[in-house]
C-alpha cells in the first residue's frame, strides 16, 4: 500500500497547471453513451476514477482510446456503436459511486439499465432517491431488487415532464439531463444544480445536438432529441484542485501561479481567501496566489450548493483556518458527516471542536507533521495541506483517495519545492 511522506515547512513557489475537473469528466464520459458518437473529451484529468469509468463503460461496449497529454490531461476518445450491456455492477459502484450517471444514459437509449445502488460513505449517507423519482416522471419503471435499480422506459421511450428536484443535486441534475436529450417532448428541471461542472455536461449536449435553455441557472428547459451525434469538448478546468492549491500556497506562506484556470470558477473560494489575508490576481493564464507577509484572519464559512461555498473545498479550508489567527467556524450543510479529518488534524496539533454541523476552529502557531489517515478525497488533501505546513514529518496512508481525484499530486507539489515522496510499503 502506498503512503505519502512530506517534511512540511517549505513555502511554496512555482507554477501548477490546473486539471480538467474530475467532476466535470465523469458525466461527461457517461454521456457517450446517448449516441454512436465518437465523443471526443480533451482536457480529461488522469485520475483513477476515470480510469474506472473508462473501465465500466469499455464493459458495457463502449469504444475507448485514450492518448495521453503533454503536462497535464488526457483525450480520450469514445464511440458507443453498439452498447451490449446495460448493468453498472457492485464492485465498481461501490468504489465510485459517481458511476451512477450512467443510469440515466442507459434507460435513455437502450430502453433498460440496472446499476448497483451506491449505498453510504464515508460523508453521508447519500441516496438516489431524487434520480429515481426524476426517470419515472419521464416515464421509466423503477424496480430495487438485490441491491440493484433497474430501470425500464416505456415501449414508445422516454417521455419529457416537469420535474422539481425536493433539494439540490448535482449527478441527479446530470442524469436527469442526460435521459431529457434522448426523452419525446420538452423536460424542465426546476431546482436543478447550478454548478459549473453542470453547465459543461449541458454545453457538451448542446454540441452533440440537444436543445437545452437555461444553462448554469436553477431552471433547464431540454427539448429531447430522437438522436444525438458525437462532438468534440474541452473539459472545464478544475475549481476543486484550483482552490486545494490556493489554499496550499496561503498555508506555506508561498507564492503559486495556478495555470489553465481562473478566479472567476473558484469566486466563493477566493472571496473567503482574501477575506483571510491571501493575495490573489489574475495573470494571463490564470490566478497567482500569494502570502508572503502576516498572519491569517479567521473566517466563517458554511458550505451551500453552487454558487456558495463547495462542500468539497470545506476540508481543506479547514486546513487552513487550523493556523488562521483567532476563531472561524466552518457549517457543513451539504452532508451531513464530513468532518472525519476533523480528529486527523487535532492530532498534528490543531484546535477543533465538532458542535453538529459546526466546527469551531481556533488557530494555534504551528502544527507537527504525524502519521495519520483519512476516509475520503477532499480529507485526504486536507491533510496534506496540514503536512506541507507543519514542522517535521507527515505520513499520509490510505493515498488511494487521493489518486481518485488528484493527478500527479505529488510532482506538483514537488515541483514548487515541497519535500514529499510516495512510498510502496508491502
Ligand atoms: C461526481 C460528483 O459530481 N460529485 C459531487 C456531487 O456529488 P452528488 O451528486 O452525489 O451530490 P448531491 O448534489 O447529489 O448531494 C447533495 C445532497 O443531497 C442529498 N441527496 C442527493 C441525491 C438524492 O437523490 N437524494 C439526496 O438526499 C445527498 O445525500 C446530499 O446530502 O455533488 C456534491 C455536492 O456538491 C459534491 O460533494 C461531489 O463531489
Ligand atoms: C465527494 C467527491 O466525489 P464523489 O461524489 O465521487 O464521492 C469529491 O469529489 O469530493
Amino acid at each position: 500500500m502506498d503512503r505519502i511522506l512530506i517534511r512540511g515547512g517549505r513555502a511554496l513557489r512555482g507554477r501548477i497547471p490546473i486539471s480538467g475537473a474530475k467532476n466535470a469528466a465523469l458525466p461527461l464520459l457517461a454521456a457517450s453513451l446517448l449516441s454512436e458518437g465518437p465523443l471526443v473529451l480533451e482536457n480529461v484529468p488522469d485520475v483513477v476514477d476515470i480510469a474506472s469509468m473508462a473501465g465500466l463503460l469499455g464493459e458495457l461496449g463502449v469504444d475507448v482510446s485514450i492518448a495521453n497529454g503533454e503536462e497535464v490531461g488526457q483525450t480520450i476518445t469514445l464511440a458507443a456503436r453498439d452498447v451490449k450491456d446495460i448493468t453498472a455492477p457492485y464492485d465498481l459502484v461501490r468504489k465510485m459511486r459517481a458511476s451512477v450517471v450512467v443510469l440515466g444514459p442507459l434507460v435513455a437509449r437502450c430502453g433498460h439499465a440496472r446499476v448497483s445502488l451506491p449505498g453510504g460513505c464515508a460523508i453521508g449517507t447519500r441516496p438516489i432517491d431524487f434520480h429515481l423519482k426524476a426517470l419515472a416522471q419521464l416515464g421509466a419503471e423503477i424496480e430495487l431488487a438485490g441491491g440493484y435499480v433497474e430501470a425500464r422506459a416505456p415501449a414508445g421511450g422516454l417521455v419529457g415532464a416537469d420535474i422539481t428536484f425536493p433539494a439540490v443535486t448535482v449527478t441527479g441534475t446530470e442524469n436527469a439531463m442526460m435521459a431529457a436529450a434522448l426523452a419525446r417532448g420538452e423536460t424542465v428541471l426546476h431546482n436543478a444544480a447550478r454548478e459549473p461542472e453542470v453547465a459543461d455536461l449541458a454545453n457538451c449536449l448542446v454540441k452533440m445536438g440537444a436543445e437545452i435553455e437555461g444553462i448554469g441557472t436553477d431552471t433547464i428547459r431540454i427539448q429531447g432529441r430522437d438522436r444525438l451525434s458525437g462532438t468534440t469538448h474541452r473539459v472545464l478546468p478544475d475549481r476543486i484542485e484550483t482552490g486545494t492549491y490556493a489554499v496550499a500556497a496561503a498555508i506555506t506562506g508561498g507564492d503559486l501561479e495556478l495555470t489553465g484556470t481562473s478566479i472567476e470558477l473558484i469566486k466563493s473560494v477566493a472571496d473567503v481567501l482574501v477575506a483571510s489575508g491571501v493575495e490573489l490576481t489574475p495573470t494571463a493564464n490564470g490566478i497567482r496566489v500569494a502570502r508572503e507577509n502576516g498572519r491569517l484572519a479567521g473566517v466563517d464559512i458554511m458550505t451551500e450548493p453552487f454558487p456558495g461555498f463547495p462542500t468539497d473545498m470545506q476540508a481543506q479550508v479547514m486546513a487552513l483556518m487550523t493556523v488562521a489567527g483567532g476563531a472561524a467556524m466552518i457549517t457543513e450543510t451539504v452532508f451531513e458527516n464530513r468532518f472525519m479529518h476533523v480528529p486527523e488534524l487535532c492530532r498534528m496539533g490543531a484546535n477543533i471542536n465538532v458542535h453538529g454541523a459546526s466546527a469551531i476552529i481556533r488557530g494555534v502557531a504551528g502544527l507537527s507533521g504525524a502519521p495519520v489517515m483519512a476516509t475520503d478525497l477532499r480529507a485526504s488533501v486536507s491533510l496534506v495541506l496540514a503536512g506541507l505546513a507543519a514542522e517535521g514529518e507527515t505520513e499520509i496512508n490510505r493515498v488511494y483517495h487521493l489518486d481518485r481525484g488528484y493527478e500527479r499530486l505529488e510532482a506538483k507539489l514537488a515541483a514548487c519545492g515541497a519535500e514529499v515522496e510516495r512510498v510502496n510499503v508491502r
